[in-house]
């Protein structure tokens, strides 16, 4: 667990003050949100029950935490914070970043002074590779992104292929060798990128796209935890553990890529709005690929749903073992999947605070990604042995789709402030 990753709060202090929850305060060991929105949408996403307040109806709910126990840390007054608190404190930090450039040089998203002109032909070589690489595994967020302008384009592919080399060291040819040592490694690869000091090429072309756009380091930092988790973990107590889980290897791709994408000059949306959304997305598609691979995971002994739901459904992982589609697994995959979905709705709302050019391929990733939900109803829940995937007639359906909605104006009522 990364240090900077964990923070304590006194059990009492306002979470408005050192959070930034406009919206949320803590009582003792239960998170108590006092507005209606957020307490309907943050209790079901994190299945927790809402209680009434002494004398409103909405107006208090709080949120039970039942492994509070296990969130109590080293002093008696002082207790661990909740995933969703920790990492929305990065997207404080990243929306911050992006504020103070809206500050201080509101129409330039890009400081073109940092590029060196004896590097620039290497460093074109850099980005080139970088595009072949996503247009080789990513084929249609390959094209989303030719729509975009030059420098953005090549910026997200560097992104894309840094998380897609962070990925391979646990998911690779050469997984099985992979130890935390080589993950410190790699992280200290990332610091002396982040410095101007790249490792090789495709290292180069991120260390340019860093220097140019205000992306913050923690998230890339905090995507190879998620690879540390996978690596000594194969089970996740509740959601809380899992909402952590899909944070550092998904939902980090969406605060990375958010200040290079572009927040649209004329969206009324808070940057933190926007982050939140772009956060949402990656938890969605993370949420979503896991509830795709039960049955792969399984055979490699690993369990990516909340233990203590399984445990509430009546079930266990030797059912999941087993791979049997019954009607306890049938409620039980239509709540994960109605999960899933409120994240996707969430992120949809951000996506028309982006920059034009950028809505489209964010739109038909996300699209696609949340039809594999519909596919797995449709094989009626079976992801033990069936793979839910998304047909090349309905993919191609869905790129005007999505086009067309990355047309539409913004909604007239905007993303809350935060
Ligand atoms: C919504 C707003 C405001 C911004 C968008 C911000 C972005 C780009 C978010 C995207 C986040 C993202 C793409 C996360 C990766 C999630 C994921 C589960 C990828 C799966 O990758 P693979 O493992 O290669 O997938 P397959 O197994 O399906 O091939």
């Amino acid at each position: 667990m990364s240090v900077a990753l964990l923070w304590v709060v006194s059990p009492n202090s306002q979470l408005s003050n050192c959070f930034g929850f406009a919206d949320s305060v803590r009582d003792g060991s239960r998170l108590i949100y006092s507005s209606r929105s957020v307490c309907r949408e943050r209790s079901s996403m994190f299945n927790c029950r809402p209680k009434k307040g002494r004398n409103q109806k909405w107006n208090a709910c709080a949120i039970h935490v039942p492994e509070i126990s296990s969130m109590v840390a080293s002093t008696a007054d002082e207790i661990a914070v909740s995933s969703e608190e920790k990492v929305y404190n990065v997207v404080l930090k990243q929306a911050a970043l992006i504020k103070e450039q809206l500050r201080s040089s509101p129409d330039l998203d890009v400081n073109p002074d940092l590029a060196l002109p004896g590097n620039l032909g290497l460093l074109s070589d850099a980005y080139d590779r970088c595009g072949e690489v996503c247009a080789e595994y990513a084929k249609t967020f390959y094209l989303g992104t030719l729509l975009m302008t030059p420098e953005r384009r090549r910026a997200i592919w560097a992104i894309y292929v840094w998380c897609r080399r962070t990925d391979e060291l646990v998911d690779g040819p050469n997984a099985s060798h992979i130890t935390p040592t080589a993950l410190d490694r790699w992280e200290s690869r990332l610091e002396d990128l982040f410095r101007g000091r790249p490792f090789d090429m495709l290292d180069a072309a991120l260390s340019d796209t860093v220097a140019n756009y205000r992306v913050d380091i923690q998230p890339f930092r905090d995507m190879i935890e998620g690879m540390r988790m996978d690596l000594r973990k194969s089970r996740y107590k509740n959601f809380d553990e899992l909402y952590l889980y899909c944070y550092n290897v998904a939902g980090t791709v969406g605060l990375m890529s958010v200040p290079v994408m572009g927040i649209a000059p004329e969206s009324k949306a808070s940057p933190v709005s926007v982050f939140d959304a772009a956060l949402a997305l990656g938890i969605a598609n993370q949420l979503t690929n896991i509830l795709r691979d039960v049955g792969e995971d399984a055979r490699r002994g690993r369990v990516y749903l909340p233990q203590d739901e399984l445990a509430q459904a009546g079930l266990s992982d030797d059912d999941i073992f087993a791979g049997k589609v019954t009607d306890k697994w049938r409620r039980f995959m239509k709540s994960q999947i109605k999960r899933a979905r409120m994240f996707f709705d969430k992120a949809e709302k951000g996506v028309t605070e982006l920059n034009a050019a950028s809505r489209w391929p964010v739109y038909a990733s996300l699209l696609l990604y949340r039809q594999i939900l519909d596919e797995i109803e449709a094989n009626d829940y079976n992801n033990f042995t069936k793979r839910a995937y998304v047909n090349k007639a309905k993919k191609i359906a869905a790129l005007p789709i999505a086009y067309a909605r990355s047309l539409i104006p913004r909604s007239k009522k905007p993303l809350t402030k935060v």
